[in-house]
């Protein structure tokens, strides 16, 4: 039967990856998309901005909507001081399949809990069930049409602190036009565009980072 592209994406790792080495897996994963097949990881341009945001923020508590195969889930992960903890929602279980198997390779499987199902889904159990009472740092990566009723979803369920930091992927390619209009217009967050390209390829696009004001 047919291989999938996530499980060729995932042949890739384990062939040209170091176990252990997350830089080796990042690195493997954007020679297979440029040279073999496009997919829609964040990529290595858009990822050095992320890994500038995750960084400066240096979380504890990490909330990525959208896993796909993982790979900035590795990117975020190994950036984060030892306690941290990021927890990826992934509702296609195939792609949370990979994902967990990308992240294993990587070596940072303490660091990540992936949770299968959907952000509407978890968002509000998110305290109950993982102990998290607020994020410091939200990476949104998954429908474009979710992401601003999953941010007033986090709003409601007081997910968000005074200075947590919204980084949304793709807010110009596929875009995300009404949720750009609401953290930019919004009294309550103070937002920033970081140009960039779509992942692999020419195309503009870019990543919101939006800090949530209280
Ligand atoms: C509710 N819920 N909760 C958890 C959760 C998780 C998922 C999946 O991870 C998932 C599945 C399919 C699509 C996405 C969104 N990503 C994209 O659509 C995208 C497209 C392109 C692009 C750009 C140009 C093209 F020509 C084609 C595709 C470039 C990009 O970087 C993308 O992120 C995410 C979905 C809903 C979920
Ligand atoms: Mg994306």
């Amino acid at each position: 039967t047919q291989s999938t592209r996530p499980q060729r994406l995932l042949g890739a790792v384990q062939k040209n990856a170091t176990r252990g080495d997350p830089r080796s897996v990042v690195q493997a994963i954007d020679q297979f998309c440029r040279q073999k097949e496009w997919a829609m990881n964040v990529g290595d341009e858009k990822g050095c901005i992320l890994d500038s945001v995750v960084s400066e923020v240096n979380p504890a508590t990490v909330l990525e909507l959208g896993t796909y195969c993982g790979y900035s889930t590795v990117r975020i992960a190994s950036l984060l001081p030892p306690h941290a903890k990021l927890i990826t929602l992934e509702f296609n279980p195939d792609f949370a399949a990979i994902a967990r198997q990308v992240i294993a390779w990587a070596g940072l499987e303490d660091k990540v809990h992936l949770v299968e199902g959907a952000s509407g889904d978890w968002i509000p159990k998110m305290t109950e069930q993982f102990g998290v009472k607020t994020f410091d740092l939200v990476f949104l990566d998954h429908w474009k049409d979710r992401y601003l009723p999953d941010t007033m979803l986090m709003e409601e369920c007081g997910l968000l602190r005074k200075g947590s930091i919204l980084l949304a992927d793709n807010v110009i390619c596929p875009g995300t036009p009404d949720y750009l209009e609401y953290v930019r217009s919004s009294p309550r967050y103070e937002s920033q565009y970081f140009k960039s390209h779509l992942e692999y390829t020419k195309v503009e696009d870019g990543l919101e980072k939006s800090v949530f004001l209280g």
